[in-house]
């Protein structure tokens, strides 16, 4: 069976046209309703995105007043929410009444399951564009191309911020894929030194004996094959910023180096006797655990201290609340022009099944999916399957299991959503949720946070 579109609800009491709509909207995930309270009910408890209405409903259901009023409490409670009024023939008028309290569309009786489809399917295209809409007319985007407004990319767009005005030395830690250089081309464009060079370099792409000659050039005749003097990369970046990436895979023999150029400001080209200083900001990046790296003497402790004179933790996608639905969309318009794809947007079906992806890949993984989908699908919009995702259900939508899974669910997001707004630290997340240090450390081991643990 194919994904289903969206999610409509049919408000009417009369079985046997429920049961007519039930064989004609297959596309669609069906709620039913036969009064106005139980209407409110699906309403509050599906959250559809079209509800066609019977005017007609019990107590009163020769009349319109109760359709009137539930039309109203829907368009209160769920204010974007498409209504499509269903009338009898003659009652035109009402129609036209229910339309200018705020009612999408109407239809007259009798049911004709090809034009209702169709009229479902406009409201639920229309649905979906406004809710791309609000979605990015609300994102708060601080550091230009960083693109989110979840309260994890937000506090760390901030302290980015903040930290582009200095000269501070910076780690940037997080997943693979989660936008670390994003962050470093926006501290060095937020900077004084935005009209300097970035230069990047990726300490895990060279080979240990090419890395350092990559780094702090040579001099002619430094080595055989060294024709002519070279400048590296520090000496690139005079006046700009440095970004090393993969700090954590630099081979041990070349951290004294490096700790010297940090601590000292000068360099030494490979088979050169001179100190060159150099003015250069320095950004490093990893995803390696660099506390446990420095236990096993892997890293250098003090250049450990050296770089990371103030981290920011990249907050995982999963992380992140709706960003994900965010990215997909920002990506979806530069890929529709690179691939001249005419997809208009995303079905619910794939929103959900983004929403409950875990993204281990974080937003490299995003953009991978999304790209095949472009150029895979077939419908004219994206749907699950073309995102190579499984069609499951937001957690929103599930039954209710038990009052202890709903309190677990709430909790561990409140933890997560905490340790961030914390920036990490334990004592003032724990202090956030009222709870002692302890306590919150047994909690992430209750929920097998893992990624919140610390690592010493
Ligand atoms: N917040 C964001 N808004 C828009 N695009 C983003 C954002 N974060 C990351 N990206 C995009 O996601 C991709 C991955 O980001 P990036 O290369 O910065 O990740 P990374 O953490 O440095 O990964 P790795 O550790 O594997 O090098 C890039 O194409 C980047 O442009």
């Amino acid at each position: 069976m194919s994904a289903k579109k969206g999610k409509v609800l049919v408000v009417d009491d009369d079985m046997g046209i429920q049961k007519q709509l039930k064989w004609a909207l297959t596309d669609f995930e069906l709620f039913f309703a036969a009064d106005r309270p139980s209407a409110i009910t699906q309403l509050r408890r599906n959250e559809p995105s079209v509800v066609t209405l019977d005017l007609g409903l019990p107590p009163d259901p020769a009349n319109a007043s109760e359709g009137i009023l539930a039309l109203q409490e829907i368009l209160s409670l769920a204010p974007h929410t498409k209504v499509i009024v269903v009338t009898g023939n003659n009652d035109k008028e009402i129609a036209l009444e229910a339309v200018k309290l705020g009612a999408y569309d109407f239809y007259q009786k009798p049911i004709d399951s090809d034009i209702i489809n169709l009229l479902i399917q406009r409201a639920l295209n229309l649905a979906t564009l406004e809710h791309e809409n609000r979605l990015l007319s609300t994102t708060r985007v601080s550091m230009g191309r960083i693109v989110g407004n979840s309260d994890a990319i937000v506090g760390a767009s901030r302290k980015a911020e903040k930290i582009a005005q200095t000269d501070i030395s910076t780690l940037l830690l997080g997943e693979s894929g989660t936008g670390k250089e994003v962050f470093a081309r926006s501290i060095h464009e937020h900077s004084q030194r935005k009209d300097k060079a970035f230069v990047a370099i990726n300490c895990a792409s060279i080979p240990e004996n090419l890395l350092e000659s990559e780094l702090f050039g040579y001099e002619k005749g430094a080595f055989t094959g060294a024709n002519k003097t070279t400048l590296g990369k520090i000496e690139t970046a005079q006046g700009g910023t440095l970004f090393l990436d993969e700090i954590g895979d630099m081979p041990i023999g070349l951290q004294a180096k490096m700790l010297r150029f940090l601590q000292e400001r000068v360099i030494e080209r490979v088979g050169g006797r001179s100190e060159i200083p150099v003015d250069v900001r320095v950004v490093c990046a990893t995803h390696r655990d660099l506390n446990t790296m420095v236990k096993d003497e892997t890293f250098r402790e003090d250049l450990y201290y050296r770089v990371g004179e103030i981290n920011i933790l990249i907050p995982p996608l999963r992380d992140r609340d709706d960003d994900v639905v965010l990215l997909a969309k920002t990506f979806l318009d530069i890929y529709k022009e690179e691939y001249s794809s005419k997809i208009k947007g995303f079905s619910q079906d794939a929103i959900n099944a983004m929403l409950n992806h875990r993204w281990p890949g974080n937003i490299r993984e995003l953009q991978n999916k999304l790209k095949s989908a472009v150029v895979l699908a077939e419908g004219s919009y994206i749907e699950a399957d073309d995102l190579g995702l499984m069609n499951t259900s937001p957690q929103q939508d599930a039954p209710i299991f038990n009052l202890r899974e709903v309190r677990e669910n709430a909790e561990s997001k409140a933890i997560r959503k905490a340790y961030h707004q914390a920036e990490q630290n334990m004592s003032k997340a724990a202090e956030m949720l009222g709870i002692t240090r302890p306590t919150l450390y047994s909690l992430i081991d209750k929920y097998h946070m893992e990624d919140l643990k610390p690592s010493n």
